[in-house]
């Protein structure tokens, strides 16, 4: 089917938020013509995609089927110690969801409250949090939903590792709660629930949930994949269109090859917190001053473009376990035989499978105590005061288990592994991102601003800690990692002890040179015992300055990026209005993360989908519509013989 050359609403970007309002306009009048347009591929049955367990292939970079852009910071920063970070973002229908780890949490109450925008409450927002949800876990609060289209369970098994975690967690005073993402729990450890529908076994995305869905039963949606929005059209300052151009420009040597779309109501922009940006200031809205040295025509002053830019950070520790325990190493590391029966398990019952799982199965949300406070340094004590101390439903960290190592195994010895992250859920730092010519295809000027606030340090050296105690507690702790941890003098009592002898032997039981070194190159941890007691490590002013260092050095994104195109006044620096309108325009808004103007504490694929479910509300109203529930039946992918086409819903 040709697509037309102009329809009523186009949709620039296909990530959660792109795709729910595609979806939700397309399904709520079928005589409504919307377009859809994403950078990279169709994601609908892609094996690659619907399986859960294989997410961490999606993070390499092999520069012919790239599930994601890579964006590099331009300069080196000196606040990582000369590193220039890396963030990596979806390059695919579906976005974020395509390729996340499918780990489910939600913002706290008090993020949406401190928006300060009117119908943006946590109370305004609880009805459209409910619609977007197939909540299939037991619940005993009233703030999920059943009969939307993301499914979101405990996916297929639930490690014992994770159990351990939650024990050795509770007995570090973080106790256990059924549920802490009901938007006020800021200090409790959980089972950590995924996008993983628990009937089939696959990804819950939001391609497959708002988009494929209404293309398989109505015929007013289009999809155009591998095609990047270069700009938007305006008469005047009123958006009439838009145009793209193919997403790799290798077949016209680097010529632009732009094909032009109409818009008869709205252009919508929900290419992420780095794409949305780039496009505004590609169209002329923007700073002046930069669109000006760059010869881009002016049609917004808007100064707050691209600025802002916020994330969550995390540093990852790794350390042993019991060569009993169950972990993804094998099958990560590439065991074939390992690969084989995982595939095969999962084809044949994925409700069960071991693949049906991110291998997160378990963690917690954290606030310091008094005394812990007092160690964190004035910086972070004067961020206290004002962004955390009166509202009790904001943790300032997160952290959570992999049963596995969350690395690259060729840079691993052999045996088993748990990842411990740690994320700081409202870092102070601030990055930007701008374009550097008005070429789609050139990269653009960006600096994620990782760590450069000082107040940063104090809670990812305090969460580190934090996550070592918990697992020197677990019954499965087989020591640490040396070369993922700080770098502690060696005779500090803080300096970390790798795998204890007896379960080397175990994983080399004929190797010669098992524990060989002693002192030098390996210092073996304790012998496993059940009983022992363990106190606090002390740490010394120089082992915290190991940690920060150590942070600098390995702190890196959570692929939550948000706040470009913040929605606030334009003389505080906002680029939209509270119905999402870009300033100096008319029908054009901004619907993705970018148009957050402050942090959200969560794992951000259910804070997109909101924003996304909120933007089709205020666009259907527009309208003069309205949004049709349920939501189109959503498909499996691929439709397994004999099996039901759509997915249970409960
Ligand atoms: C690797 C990774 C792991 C993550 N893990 C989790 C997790 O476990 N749990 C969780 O809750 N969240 C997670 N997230 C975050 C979550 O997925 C994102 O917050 C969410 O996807 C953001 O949605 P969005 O709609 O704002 O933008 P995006 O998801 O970034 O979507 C933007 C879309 O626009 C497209 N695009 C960009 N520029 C253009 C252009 N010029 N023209 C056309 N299309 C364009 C992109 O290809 C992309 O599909 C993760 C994200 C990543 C990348």
């Amino acid at each position: 089917m040709g697509h037309p050359e102009e329809v009523d609403v186009i949709v620039c970007g296909g990530g959660p938020a792109g795709c729910v309002v595609a979806g939700r306009l397309a399904y709520a009048d079928p005589n409504l013509k919307v377009m859809l347009i994403e950078g990279g591929a169709n994601n609908r049955d892609d094996p690659w995609v619907y399986r859960p367990g294989i997410y961490v292939r999606n993070m390499q970079q092999d520069g012919i089927n790239d599930k994601a852009t890579f964006y590099k910071d331009t300069m080196e920063s000196s606040y990582l110690r000369g590193r220039q970070s890396i963030v990596p973002c979806a390059n695919i229908l579906g976005g974020g969801s395509s390729i996340n780890f499918q780990m489910y949490t939600r913002a706290s109450a008090s993020d949406w409250d401190d928006f300060k925008t009117e119908g943006w409450t946590a109370k305004d927002l609880l009805p459209l949090m409910k619609r977007l949800e197939n909540y299939q876990k037991p619940t005993n609060n009233d703030s999920h939903g059943y009969d939307g289209p993301i499914a979101i369970s405990n996916g297929g098994t639930i490690t014992a590792l994770a159990h351990d975690f939650l024990r050795a967690s509770d007995a570090m005073g973080i106790p256990f709660s059924d549920d802490i993402q009901d938007l006020n729990t800021s200090h409790a450890s959980e089972i950590w629930a995924k996008y993983i529908n628990r009937h089939t076994g696959r990804r819950s995305d939001a391609a497959t949930a708002y988009v494929h869905s209404v293309m398989d039963v109505q015929n007013n949606l289009y999809l155009r994949t591998n095609a990047r929005v270069n700009r938007v059209i305006f008469e005047g300052n009123k958006a009439v269109g838009v145009t793209y151009v193919p997403a790799r420009n290798r077949a016209h040597g680097g010529q632009l090859k732009e094909t032009m779309v109409k818009a008869r109501k709205y252009v919508v922009l929900s290419s992420g917190t780095l794409g949305t940006p780039q496009i505004l200031e590609r169209s002329g809205v923007g700073d002046s001053k930069l669109l000006q040295k760059l010869d881009i025509k002016v049609v917004s002053d808007v100064p707050g473009v691209g600025e802002q830019y916020q994330d969550h950070y995390t540093t990852l520790s790794l350390y042993r376990v019991s060569n009993e325990s169950a972990t993804l190493d094998d099958f990560l590391r590439g065991d074939k035989e390992v690969q084989k029966e995982l595939f095969a398990e999962w084809e044949t019952s994925p409700e069960k499978a071991r693949l049906s799982s991110n291998a997160i199965d378990a963690g917690f949300k954290i606030r310091p105590t008094e005394e812990e406070l007092k160690e964190m340094g004035p910086e972070f004590n004067e961020l206290w005061d004002k962004y955390f101390k009166d509202k009790p439903d904001k943790p300032v960290m997160f952290g959570s288990i992999v049963s596995g190592a969350y690395a690259d195994h060729t840079l691993l010895p052999p045996g088993k592994y748990m990842t411990m992250f740690q994320y700081l859920e409202y870092p102070a730092s601030r990055g930007h991102i701008h374009i550097s010519s008005p070429s789609p295809y050139k990269a653009p000027t960006f600096d994620s601003g990782f760590m450069n606030h000082k107040a940063d340090f104090a809670p990812l050296r305090w969460s580190y800690k934090k996550t070592r105690e918990v697992a020197r507690r677990m019954d499965a702790f087989r020591g640490e990692l040396t070369s993922h941890h700080p770098h502690f003098y060696p005779g500090s009592p803080a300096a970390c002890k790798d795998i204890d002898i007896k379960t080397a032997k175990q994983i080399y039981p004929d190797g010669l040179s098992v524990g060989i070194h002693m002192g030098t190159w390996h210092k073996p941890g304790d012998q496993y015992d059940a009983s022992k007691v363990h106190e606090d490590i002390k740490y010394t002013e120089d082992d915290d300055k190991a940690i920060d260092d150590w942070v600098a050095d390995h702190v890196e994104t959570t692929w939550h990026s948000l706040g470009t195109c913040a929605m606030k006044p334009h003389e505080e620096g906002g680029v939209v209005d509270g119905r999402l309108n870009v300033f100096g325009t008319q029908n054009l808004k901004c619907v993705d993360l970018s148009i957050c103007p402050d942090n959200l504490g969560t794992n951000t694929y259910s804070s997109a989908l909101l924003v996304g479910e909120k933007g089709a509300d205020l666009l259907i109203e527009e309208l003069g519509l309205k949004v049709k529930l349920p939501h189109a039946p959503v498909p499996h992918a691929p439709v397994p013989k004999g099996v039901p086409g759509t997915q249970q819903v409960r």
